[in-house]
């Protein structure tokens, strides 16, 4: 696995930060050392995927990178039948996803599409991922993606939403940072990687609150709503549309 050194170098605080080659090549290492509990994060994934997965119906992985969670689920699959739909809007990202199921046997039932989720079309869906990819789309676009999502959504189908969100409270959202900065330092990046990647993703990643996201879930039509995985800023919301009952 090739280590991230993407902010070590001075040029790297110019640009803002952006899921190119040099990012999608050492993605596994920066993921790894940047966010918290994020293999726990998909194992449990993969096994609420794999519970609420309808035959027939499609899965789809919306800011999928490179794979990590197809390329999983896949492996976990064995001989049973599926169909996902993984989009992503870098090149990069999805050349490395292409490699990966090349040599995969029954990777036919993964379906790569390089596009924006903003215009990416849905339907008959028993289960959507976002994991850590709501954060990267501009704020006045949300509320219609998750309505999308919903919308496309069969009865008893799930979202399962990862987000970095802020604490409401000034005092807790710094308690967040110190700890997440610390995180990142036991993992080995020095603090002028930590605060030129802090600036790279100034207005690229805009985190929410919580609640800002439990409201948004709330008024898509989400009347059930599980936070199943937190690390102060990581947070996994599982979100499921209700089967309606007749005569209720
Ligand atoms: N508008 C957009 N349209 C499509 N893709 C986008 C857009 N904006 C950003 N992306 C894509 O969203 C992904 C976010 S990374 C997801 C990790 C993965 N889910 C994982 O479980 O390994 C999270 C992170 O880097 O913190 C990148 O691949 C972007 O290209
Ligand atoms: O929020 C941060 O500071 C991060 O480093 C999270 C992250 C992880 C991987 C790619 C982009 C942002």
């Amino acid at each position: 696995m090739e280590v991230d050194t993407i902010f070590t170098s001075e040029e790297s605080a110019s640009s803002p930060f952006a899921f190119n080659a040099s990012v999608a090549a050492v993605f596994d290492d920066m993921l790894n050392r940047s966010v918290p509990l994020y293999r726990e994060a998909l194992t449990l994934q993969m096994k609420l995927a794999n519970r609420f997965y309808l035959p027939g119906t499609r899965m789809y992985d919306l800011g999928c990178s490179h794979g990590n969670f197809g390329v999983g689920f896949l492996e976990a699959a064995g001989d049973r039948d599926f169909s996902m739909v993984a989009v992503d809007n870098s090149k990069p990202m999805l050349e490395i996803y292409e490699k990966r199921l090349s040599v995969r046997r029954g990777s036919g039932r993964i379906q790569l599409c390089c596009e924006d989720i903003s215009t990416t079309p849905m339907e008959e869906a028993s289960v959507v991922v976002m994991n850590l990819t709501l954060q990267f789309l501009p704020l006045a676009m949300r509320d219609e993606i998750i309505g999308r999502v919903y919308q496309a959504l069969v009865p008893g189908g799930i979202l399962l939403l990862t987000e970095k969100v802020v604490h409401k409270n000034a005092f807790l959202a710094d308690i967040q940072q110190e700890s997440y900065y610390g995180f990142k330092a036991a993992n080995g990046y020095s603090s002028l990687e930590i605060s030129r990647k802090r600036e790279a993703l100034e207005n690229v990643l805009v985190p929410e609150t919580l609640e800002a996201h439990q409201e948004r879930l709330g008024k898509s039509g989400f009347s059930m709503v599980e936070i199943y995985l937190k690390w102060f800023h990581f947070t996994s919301f599982l979100a499921v549309k209700e089967k309606k009952q007749c005569g209720v």
